[in-house]
C-alpha cells in the first residue's frame, strides 16, 4: 500500500514549491542579466535575446515526450532529471564563454521547465484529489522568485558583485533539494486507462461555436504567456535607457509586477470561488485592464504612475488568468485534460521562443520598441477575449436560461452572506437573553418583523411565499440561539 501521511505530503509539497520558487529565478535570471551575459559572450544584447529563445525551444520540443514518460516511468524520475538539468544550465552559463553553448543550455533550461511540469502538476493531482488550489501556489511560489531576483539583482549591481552568485544559489538549492526529493515518498500514480482516451475531436461533432472557442483559447495559449514574457524581459532595460530611472529603481519595476502578480492570484481565486463573475467576464475585464495598465507603463514618462501601473499590470496579466484560459478550455474537453494542457501549454512555449527573437530585432531600433510591442500582444488578447465571452456564452447556453441561472448564483452568494451575518446577530442577541435570563421567544419582535416586510412586498401574488420564507428564517434563527444557549449551559 502507498499512503502518505500528513507529513510526507507536507515534506514534499515543500520542495515542490521550492524547486518553483527556484524556476521563478530561472525565468528572469538571463533576462536580468542581459548586459553582463553580452559582455561576457562578446555579443550584442539582441544576440542575447536570441539565446533566451533557446528555453521556449526546449520546452515545446520536450513537452509531449516529458509528458507521456511522466506517466510510464514515473514522476520522480522526471522531476529529478528537470531538477538536474536546471542545475547544469545555471553552471554552464557561467562557465561558457561561447553562446552557441548558451543556446544549446537555454534549450536544456526549457527541457527542464517542462520536466518539472509534467511531473510536479501530475504530482500534486494524485497527492491531493481536487487541487485547484495547489496549482495556484505554485504560480505563487515562482512569483516569489521572481519578486526577490530582480531586487537581489540591482542590489548587486549597486555594491558591484559579480553577477554569478545568483546562478550558483540557484543551482545549490536545486541540487540540496534533489537530495531530499530522491528520498521522499511520492503518491500513488494514476495511470490513465485506454478506454478513457477520447479522441479530442470527432468530426461532424463540434459545433462551430466550439471550433472557434477552441482556436481563441489556443492563440490565447499564446498571447497569455507572450504578453507576460516581454514585459518580464524588456521592463528593466526601459526603465534604465528610456526612463533614466537608477539600476534599483529599475528592477524594481519587476519586483512590484511579481507582487502584483500574487495579490492578482488571491483576487481571481477569490472571485471565482464566489462566482461573483462568470469566467468569460472576468478575462474580459482583466484582459482590459492589463491594456490599460500597460499603456501608462509604455507612455507615461512619470516614474511614480510607471510604478504603480507594473503592480497593477502584475495583478491582471500576471494574476492566474492565463490559467483561468486554461480552466475554460480544460472544461469544455473534460475527458482529455491531459492533450488540452499540452496543447495550451505549447502554444506558450511558441510565445516563449518567438519573444525574445522579434523583441531582439525590435530592440536594434531601440528598447521602447521592444517592450511596447508588448501593447499589440495585449490589444490582440483583449479582442480574443471580446469575441471570446460572446461564444462561451453561446456555448454554454444549451438550455437557453444559463444568463438567469448564473444571475441566480451571484444572489445565493449574498443571500448565503447576508443570512449568516442575520445568525451572528441572532445568536448575540441569544447570548445577552440568556445572561438576563429571559427566554428565546419574543413573539412581538416577531409580529413586528413579519409585518414589515408584509408591508414591503410589492408583487402580492407572491406574499405568502414571503410570508412562509421569513417564518422559516426566524424558526431557525431561535433554534440557532437555543442550540447556544443550551451549549452554553453545559459549560
Ligand atoms: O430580536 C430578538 O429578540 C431575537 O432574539 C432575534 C429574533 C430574530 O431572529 O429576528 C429571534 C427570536 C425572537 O423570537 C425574535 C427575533
Amino acid at each position: 500500500m502507498n499512503v502518505m501521511t500528513k507529513a510526507n505530503k507536507i515534506r514534499l509539497s515543500i520542495s515542490l514549491y521550492l524547486n518553483y520558487f527556484v524556476h521563478g529565478i530561472g525565468l528572469l535570471i538571463l533576462t536580468q542579466n542581459m548586459r553582463p551575459l553580452s559582455s561576457e559572450w562578446g555579443t550584442s544584447i539582441a544576440t542575447v535575446s536570441y539565446v533566451i529563445s533557446g528555453v521556449g525551444i526546449g520546452r515545446l520540443l520536450a513537452y509531449y515526450l516529458l509528458g507521456s514518460l511522466s506517466d510510464r516511468i514515473g514522476r520522480k524520475k522526471i522531476i529529478l532529471f528537470g531538477m538536474i538539468s536546471y542545475s547544469i544550465f545555471f553552471i554552464g552559463i557561467l562557465l561558457t564563454k561561447d553562446f552557441k553553448v548558451a543556446y544549446l543550455l537555454a534549450i536544456l533550461a526549457g527541457v527542464a521547465n517542462s520536466a518539472l511540469d509534467s511531473g510536479t502538476y501530475p504530482t500534486f493531482l494524485e497527492m491531493n484529489r481536487n487541487n485547484g488550489a495547489a496549482s495556484i501556489l505554485i504560480k505563487a511560489a515562482m512569483s516569489i522568485g521572481e519578486f526577490v531576483l530582480p531586487l537581489y539583482i540591482g542590489l548587486n549591481e549597486n555594491l558591484g558583485g559579480w553577477y554569478g552568485l545568483s546562478f550558483i544559489f540557484a543551482a545549490a538549492l536545486l541540487l540540496i533539494n534533489a537530495a531530499l526529493i530522491s528520498r521522499s515518498q511520492f503518491p500513488l500514480q494514476v495511470k490513465p486507462e485506454k478506454t478513457e482516451q477520447h479522441r479530442l475531436f470527432t468530426k461532424g461533432k463540434l459545433s462551430k461555436t466550439k471550433v472557434g472557442l477552441v482556436a481563441i483559447l489556443s492563440l490565447y495559449g499564446y498571447t497569455s504567456m507572450a504578453v507576460m514574457i516581454l514585459f518580464t524581459q524588456w521592463i528593466t532595460l526601459y526603465g534604465i535607457d528610456v526612463l533614466h530611472m537608477s539600476n534599483m529603481q529599475a528592477h524594481f519595476l519587476l519586483s512590484l509586477y511579481s507582487v502584483g502578480s500574487i495579490v492578482g492570484v488571491l483576487i481571481v481565486f477569490t472571485i471565482l470561488k464566489s462566482a461573483l463573475v462568470k469566467e468569460g467576464t472576468l478575462m474580459v475585464i482583466m484582459n482590459g485592464l492589463s491594456l490599460l495598465f500597460l499603456l501608462t507603463v509604455c507612455f507615461s514618462s512619470n516614474h511614480l504612475s510607471v510604478t504603480v501601473a507594473s503592480f497593477f499590470f502584475g495583478v491582471t496579466a500576471a494574476g492566474g488568468i492565463m490559467q483561468v484560459g486554461l480552466t475554460i478550455f480544460s472544461s469544455m474537453f473534460p475527458h482529455a485534460k491531459g492533450r488540452v494542457t499540452a496543447i495550451f501549454f505549447s502554444f506558450g512555449s511558441i510565445a516563449s521562443f518567438t519573444v525574445p527573437i522579434f523583441t531582439g530585432l525590435l530592440s536594434t531600433s531601440g528598447t521602447a520598441y521592444a517592450l511596447r510591442s508588448d501593447l499589440v500582444i495585449a490589444s490582440f488578447s483583449f479582442v480574443l477575449w471580446i469575441i471570446g465571452h460572446r461564444l462561451l456564452s453561446l456555448s454554454n447556453d444549451q438550455t437557453g436560461y444559463e444568463t438567469e441561472r448564473s444571475q441566480i448564483n451571484f444572489i445565493d452568494y449574498w443571500i448565503l452572506k447576508l443570512l449568516q451575518w442575520r445568525f451572528k446577530l441572532a445568536k448575540s442577541i441569544g447570548m445577552k437573553k440568556m445572561n438576563q435570563g429571559q427566554q428565546v421567544l419574543d413573539p412581538f419582535r416577531e409580529k413586528e418583523i413579519i409585518s414589515r416586510i408584509d408591508q414591503r412586498v410589492k408583487d402580492h401574488e407572491n406574499r405568502d411565499h414571503y410570508q412562509e420564507i421569513f417564518q422559516t428564517i426566524l424558526t431557525n434563527s431561535k433554534q440557532c440561539q437555543t442550540n447556544l444557549q443550551e451549549k452554553g449551559r453545559v459549560k
